[in-house]
C-alpha cells in the first residue's frame, strides 16, 4: 500500500466537497475560518508518519480533547469514573440538555459535552489543571511542545458557555460533580481551545492503536482499556451521526467542531483528517467523506 500516494489522491477526491458545510458558529472565533482548508495525516504503528493537504496547520481540537481526557482517568482510577457515566450513544445533539434530566444526572457517555465535564472534573480531582494534563499528554505523544491552547477560541467559548453551564450546574445539582462548575468549565473549555495540527494529532493518538504504549514504550492504558476506549468512540465518538460514521468508515473515531476527526486502525495506524466545514451533527463533511475513502481503498476497517 503506497500510503502517501492514497492520501495525495484523497486530497483530490474531497475538493468538491471543501466550502460545503458550515464552521461551528456558536463559539464565534471558529466560525472565521476558512472552510476550504483540508488535510489528513497518518501515524503508522511503526513509526512512519504520512500527510498531505494542510495536515500542518493548527486547528481548535474542541470534542476530539475529549478522549485524551478518558485516557488520563481511567489511567489513573481504573473504572471508577463509569459510576458517573454510562457508556451508550446518545443519539441527540453533543449539547443536549433534555437527556441529562431523564436520566438523573448521568450522562450517556463519556464523549457528549455533560460526559466529558464529569470526565475533566474527575481529571481535576486526580491530577489538578496546572500544568494542563490533557496538553502535556498531547505535547509529549507528539513531540511538539508549543502545542497550547488558543487564548481568543477560549475566551471565546468562555463567553458563550451559557449551554455548558448549564450542564455543569446541573450535574452539580444531581451531586455529579466534585470540583465548582467555574473551574470544571474552565478547564474544559481550554482543553477544548487546544490547537493541534493533524499531524500532531495523529502522532499524539498512537497509544489507541498500539495498546496503549506510549511513543517511549511504557504503558499509559491497558490493552483492555485501550479496546474499550476505541470501543466507546466507535459508538460514541461522531454523536448522533455515530451510526452513519460506522457505516462509511467503519474504525473507531472522535470528531470536534474546529473540524478535526481522529480514526484509530487498531494494530496499524491513526488517521487524523481536518476540514472545518460540518455537517448536521457537528463533523467534519469532507473528514468523514476522506476516512471512508481510506478506508474502502485501504480495507483497514474493522468489520
Ligand atoms: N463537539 C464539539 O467539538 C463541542 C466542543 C465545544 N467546546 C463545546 O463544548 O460545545
Amino acid at each position: 500500500m503506497d500510503l502517501q500516494n492514497l492520501l495525495d489522491d484523497i486530497v483530490g477526491t474531497v475538493q468538491p466537497l471543501l466550502g460545503q458545510g458550515a464552521p461551528a458558529d456558536y463559539i464565534p472565533s471558529l466560525a472565521a475560518v476558512d472552510t476550504k482548508q483540508f488535510g489528513i495525516s497518518v501515524a503508522t504503528a511503526n513509526g512512519d508518519v504520512f500527510s498531505s493537504g494542510d495536515a500542518d496547520v493548527p486547528f481548535s481540537i474542541q470534542s476530539i480533547s475529549k478522549v485524551y481526557a478518558l485516557a488520563l482517568v481511567l489511567a489513573g482510577d481504573g473504572d471508577r469514573i463509569w459510576k458517573r457515566v454510562f457508556r451508550e450513544p446518545s443519539g441527540n445533539p453533543f449539547n443536549s440538555l433534555v437527556q441529562l434530566e431523564h436520566e438523573d444526572g448521568i450522562p450517556r457517555n463519556p464523549f457528549i459535552n455533560a460526559g466529558a465535564l464529569v470526565v475533566t472534573d474527575r481529571l481535576l480531582s486526580i491530577v489538578g489543571n496546572s500544568p494542563s494534563p490533557v496538553r502535556e499528554l498531547l505535547r509529549q505523544e507528539s513531540g511538539n511542545s508549543s502545542i497550547d491552547a488558543d487564548p481568543e477560541v477560549a475566551a471565546s467559548e468562555a463567553t458563550h458557555s451559557h449551554r455548558n453551564a448549564a450542564l455543569a450546574h446541573f450535574l452539580a445539582s444531581y451531586g455529579n460533580l466534585e470540583n465548582p462548575v467555574d473551574s470544571v468549565l474552565e478547564a474544559y473549555i481550554n482543553q477544548c481551545a487546544l490547537e493541534m495540527s493533524c499531524t500532531d494529532l495523529a502522532l499524539a493518538s498512537r497509544f489507541l492503536a498500539n495498546n496503549g504504549l506510549r511513543g517511549n514504550g511504557t504503558a499509559l492504558l491497558s490493552p483492555s482499556q485501550t479496546k474499550r476506549i476505541n470501543a466507546v468512540m466507535l459508538t460514541c465518538g461522531t454523536y448522533d451521526a455515530a451510526g452513519e460514521f460506522a457505516y462509511r468508515v467503519g474504525l473507531p473515531g472522535k470528531s470536534g467542531v474546529g473540524g478535526g476527526i481522529v480514526a484509530v486502525v487498531p494494530n496499524k495506524c491513526t488517521i487524523c483528517v481536518w476540514s472545518p466545514g460540518l455537517g448536521r451533527s457537528g463533523n467534519s463533511l469532507a473528514g468523514v467523506a476522506a476516512l471512508d475513502e481510506f478506508t474502502t481503498r485501504t480495507g483497514w476497517s474493522i468489520f
